[in-house]
């Protein structure tokens, strides 16, 4: 015999279910970013999670534009992208060779790709070339820091600049679906840890540039989609790379960290993008990070995120004197940090 009080607590946790359900997407499945027949244009897009991405956007229907510099890496990677195209008969590909470092390498790049798209404007452009070297901030020299700022920052800001304005200029268009413009950082923005001095702040000065470009966008009549993915530890060419200048302390730390596949990650990122998320993480990990980080960026869903945002300032009372712990137990045992770090580096 249900007593009234438990049926009203019945149907309030129902009513609950079903709300987390409705929020989380379970009765959504609206492509926010349909790409068959659009076009994109891809950075860094010859080795990595770029390539992935490109082929996967590829397979799905899109025309696919790549750029990174090394002419022979693109080649080999076109060909892999045009066998993987939905429709070979109508989808086009193309690459260009540009150095993303380089100051207004885009406004060109951007007029090249236009152009090659038959005067069409471009539909999404996503920045993925960036670059990590490994080292402490304080016994690098300072130029790498600033080297890494040239591609991690400035090759997506340039691009950010060039296309908002070319998207989103009194003449063009005002168009039902949106454009999107998607930045490549890194869970290090949310969660620097150190080791990657020269590369975090590049990748956290990338997500102050999209809050801010969310804001600004709304005064726009153009409908802009700004998106950032934040992937952890990518098995990527560039991941061997970064790997032989890595401080030992550095691999301690992100041992937690389970490496991904480019195809993985880029398959994960272009699930938050077709859900139509903001921030984008690509793994537990990565999720984990965003919740306790968030600040005052658009979530992704108010339920789930608030919950989770709450959990997680919880989390870091055990988290951090962990970490913290491990670079004391290391220092203790290694001495001062000039004896430690890893030769090979440029200095
Ligand atoms: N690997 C990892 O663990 C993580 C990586 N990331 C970020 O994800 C993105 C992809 O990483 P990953 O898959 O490892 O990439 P890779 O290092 O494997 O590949 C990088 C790509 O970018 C291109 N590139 C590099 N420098 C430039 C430049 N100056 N101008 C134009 N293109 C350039 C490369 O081609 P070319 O050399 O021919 O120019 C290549 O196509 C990067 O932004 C990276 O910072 C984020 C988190 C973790
Ligand atoms: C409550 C919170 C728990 C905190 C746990 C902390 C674990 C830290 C893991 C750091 C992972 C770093 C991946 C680097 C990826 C990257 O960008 C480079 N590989 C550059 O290419």
């Amino acid at each position: 015999m249900a007593s009234p009080s438990i049926a009203l607590w019945v149907a309030i946790a129902g009513a609950v279910a079903l709300l987390s359900a409705y929020t989380m997407g379970a009765f959504s499945s609206k492509n926010h970013m349909p790409v068959d027949g659009k076009t994109v244009l891809i950075t860094g897009a010859s080795e990595g999670m770029g390539r992935s991405a490109a082929r996967q956007l590829a397979a799905k229907g899109a025309n696919v534009v790549i750029v990174s510099r090394n002419v022979s890496r693109l080649e080999e990677s076109l060909a892999e992208i045009k066998a993987a195209a939905r429709n070979p008969q109508t989808q086009r590909f193309h690459y260009i060779s540009a150095d993303v470092s380089k100051p207004d390498y885009a406004r060109s790049l951007i007029a090249e790709a236009i152009a090659w798209n038959n005067n069409q404007a471009l539909d999404i452009v996503w920045c993925v070339a960036g670059k990590s070297t490994p080292d402490f901030w304080v016994e690098a020299p300072l130029s790498l820091t600033r080297d890494q700022m040239d591609i991690n920052f400035w090759g997506s800001a340039e691009m950010a600049h060039a296309i908002i304005r070319e998207w989103c200029a009194p003449p063009a268009p005002v168009l039902p679906e949106p454009k999107h413009l998607i930045f490549t950082s890194s869970v290090l923005a949310f969660y620097p840890i150190v080791g990657y001095g020269p590369y975090s702040p590049a990748k956290a000065a990338l997500r102050a540039l999209a809050d801010t470009l969310v804001q600004e966008l709304e005064m726009y009549p153009q409908k802009v989609k700004i998106h950032v993915v934040y992937p952890g530890s990518i098995q990527s060419p560039g991941f061997d790379r970064e790997n032989k200048t890595k401080p030992k302390i550095t691999q301690i730390l992100e041992e937690g960290d389970p490496v991904q596949s480019p195809d993985a990650v880029a398959a994960s990122a272009i699930n938050g993008l077709e859900k139509g998320q903001y921030f984008i993480t690509v793994a537990f990990l990565g999720h984990v990070l965003r919740w306790s980080a968030l600040g005052g960026s658009p979530r992704n869903n108010w339920f789930v995120d608030t919950i989770m945002c709450w959990i997680l300032q919880f989390a870091w009372m055990f988290a951090l004197p962990d970490m913290f712990g491990k670079i004391r137990k290391f220092a203790k045992e290694n001495g001062h940090p000039v004896n430690y770090r890893k030769k090979g580096n440029n200095e």
